[in-house]
């Protein structure tokens, strides 16, 4: 746990639906020879879902670990509600995580703890001094909200994978962030956890009024969970759109992406 040395940097206001809360800007990021990113930009705005779609290693997943300080972009700027993040250090971003959780793709539950302990674990973290009787309401009511009413008390090793993705969940909105970044929600799970998930994400903005960042290979589910879809290739966002206006794009890199998805989508010869 990183220990506080000045006041936090994060002058964090409670967003209005609809204005811009996160902006990527000319972001540039290579790994040693590998170029990710060249020059991206992407806003999203407050209360929407947006997912990122793109081919495997095209940098999905490293957008999300920028924005939560995870890996540092090497040119370009992140602004979050128009503070730009690039200046912060280390501990700064503890306080960015607060507002900003991710939901990895393999849960990343603690094993030796039950799950209880696991969701209380952010709110110990973020803040110290709460009281354990409230710990235990929060765990309690985030755990009522993914429908899992009462498994405080098992491990994580007795939960299916459907019930991990919810546990997971549980625990990165126990801090009651403005933003969910979730890594890859529905791979690997079956049809019908799969629309679980679908749905706790759309409950997600219609209860909680959070804004969602989704990161998936699944086309169906971004189709169904999204406002808007962004589309990654050739380091760089090409397209960001409805997801009825990314169904019948002519931008070349998501008529591709989608032909290439096509019977998955069952999208109709006219929607082309
Ligand atoms: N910490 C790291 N060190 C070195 N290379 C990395 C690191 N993180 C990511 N990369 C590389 O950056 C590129 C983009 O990775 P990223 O995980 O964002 O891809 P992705 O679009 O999410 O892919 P997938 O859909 O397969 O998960 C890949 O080539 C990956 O190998």
């Amino acid at each position: 746990m990183l220990l506080r040395r000045h006041p936090p940097r994060l002058q964090f206001r409670p967003p209005t639906r609809g204005e811009e809360l996160i902006r990527f800007e000319h972001l540039q990021k290579s790994f040693g020879p590998k170029r990710v990113y060249d020059d991206l930009q992407l806003s999203v705005y407050a209360g929407e879902t947006l997912t990122v779609i793109g081919g495997s290693g095209t940098g999905k997943s490293v957008l999300l670990k920028c924005l939560i300080g995870l890996l540092r972009p090497d040119a370009g700027r992140i602004l979050f509600e128009g503070q730009e993040l690039s200046g912060f250090h280390e501990e700064d971003f503890i306080d960015v995580r607060r507002h900003v959780a991710m939901v990895f793709q393999g849960s990343a539950l603690f094993d030796s703890l039950t799950v209880g302990e696991n969701i209380a674990y952010p709110l110990r973290e973020h803040f110290p001094r709460m009281p354990a009787e409230e710990i235990r309401e929060r765990v309690a009511r985030k755990l009522e909200l993914v429908n899992l009413p009462g498994i405080e008390d098992m491990k994580p090793s007795d939960l299916s994978g459907g019930m991990k993705k919810r546990v997971g969940l549980a625990r990165a909105i126990a801090t009651d962030p403005e933003v969910i970044l979730w890594d890859e929600p529905t791979t690997g799970l079956d049809p019908v956890t799969t629309e679980n998930i679908n749905q706790m994400i759309r409950s997600m903005q219609k209860q909680l009024g959070c804004t969602s960042i989704v990161v998936t290979h699944d086309m169906m589910s971004a189709f169904t969970v999204s406002d808007r879809i962004a589309m990654l290739a050739n380091r760089r966002i090409v397209q960001v759109g409805t997801p009825e206006e990314m169904k019948v794009s002519t931008v070349p890199e998501v008529r591709a992406f989608l032909d290439a998805r096509r019977q998955e989508l069952g999208l109709q010869e006219e929607a082309r």
